[in-house]
């Protein structure tokens, strides 16, 4: 043994209030006295530095070590509670019991201090020079390993409640979110996108390497203002909604049906074909007169005009619109109630 003999390691900072006599308590690692005397005798003395690493979390580890003097903290990791041990603890036990054990934690020397080593290979003599005394050491260690563990268990567990808390949050945070953008773009009164829908719409487009091509029709009531003046604004709100209800039954699910706003609509198609065009727009024209000869005194539905064109990928929005709303204008001075074909060439347009 060294100059850190027996004798000097006796001399230890003893523990408050702990007699000689009592058992030691199992949740803490303080040693008895007795314990303390025997693992002084046979274990070596280690003097230790502030701030000196004993081992790391990971490590495989064969010894144990007894405070004599000063602290060490040990570090398990993430977010757990780490622990300050004082003068007769004791830490890293398993690797005295099973030898090669992987160390749960970092063990740090908070300050200056002295340690006693108990190698795995010297349990066996321990065990020979006091069995009774090591018996009871080891129903503690267990006892105190198996505590640790269940608290281990216990924190896991909240831990893992308030991580499904916060992932139900998340997933209602979510769903509210989506419903908010479904209701941002969407039209109150008739269910359809809504000038913001349609422009989210058209940004998704323009993110296709090679966006298709498409039809657009411009569709709005003839003389709607007449309607609500003579039956009420309730029942224009109805015949805005039938209207919206023919764009909805013929679009497509790459098409979109949109309220542009008062009682004009429009339905963009996936096509490159006019006669396919025409054929959306005759039917809507065609479906708003069947509806209106169902009609008994209140109207269900109004004459509506439809300006149709082929657009030209290539190009904005603004020009889309002004070749439909050219051929809506002249299905209007027509006296409404019908198609009319934007009839220049795209190329020209
Ligand atoms: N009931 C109802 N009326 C609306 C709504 N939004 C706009 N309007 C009315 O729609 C009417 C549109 O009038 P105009 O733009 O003159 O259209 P119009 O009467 O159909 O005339 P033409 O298109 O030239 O045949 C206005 O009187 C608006 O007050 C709505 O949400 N509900």
């Amino acid at each position: 043994m060294t100059r850190d003999s027996a004798a000097s390691i006796q001399t230890r900072d003893l523990n408050p209030g702990k007699s000689s006599t009592a058992p030691a308590d199992v949740a803490t690692a303080v040693l008895t006295e007795a314990e303390y005397e025997l693992f002084a005798e046979l274990g070596r003395p280690r003097r230790v530095e502030a701030g000196q690493l004993l081992f790391r979390r990971g490590e495989l580890g064969t010894t144990m070590f007894v405070i004599a003097r000063g602290v060490v903290d040990l570090d398990f990791g993430e977010d757990l509670v780490g622990k300050r041990l004082g003068p007769s603890e004791f830490f890293g036990e398993l690797g005295l019991l099973i030898g090669d054990h992987v160390r749960s934690a970092d063990a740090i020397a908070a300050s200056d201090g002295l340690l006693i080593e108990l190698r795995h290979e010297e349990f066996q003599r321990l065990v020979d020079r006091d069995p009774g005394l090591i018996s009871y050491f080891l129903r503690r260690a267990i006892l105190r390993v198996v505590l640790n563990e269940q608290s281990l268990i216990r924190r896991l567990r909240r831990r893992n409640e308030e991580l499904q808390s916060a992932l139900d949050s998340l997933y209602a945070a979510t769903h509210q979110l989506n419903q908010t953008e479904e209701l941002i773009r969407t039209d109150d009164l008739t269910d359809l996108y809504n000038r913001r829908g349609l422009t989210l719409h058209l940004q998704q487009y323009r993110t296709h390497a090679t966006p298709p091509a498409l039809g657009l029709l411009l569709v709005d009531c003839d003389r709607f203002k007449q309607v609500n003046d003579d039956h009420g604004h309730l029942v224009g709100d109805r015949v805005l909604q039938g209207v919206a209800n023919i764009l909805r039954s013929i679009a497509g699910p790459e098409d979109l049906a949109c309220r542009l706003g008062g009682d004009e609509f429009c339905l963009l198609v996936v096509t490159d074909q006019q006669d396919e065009v025409m054929r959306f727009a005759e039917f809507i024209v065609a479906t708003a007169q069947g509806l209106m000869q169902m009609s008994h005194g209140t109207p269900l539905m109004c004459p509506l005009s439809v300006g149709a064109c082929l657009v030209d990928p290539a190009k904005d929005w603004t020009d889309w619109y002004a070749r439909a709303d050219a051929a809506l204008y002249q299905a209007k001075r027509l006296g409404g109630n019908r198609v009319h074909w934007h009839d220049t060439e795209l190329t020209s347009a």
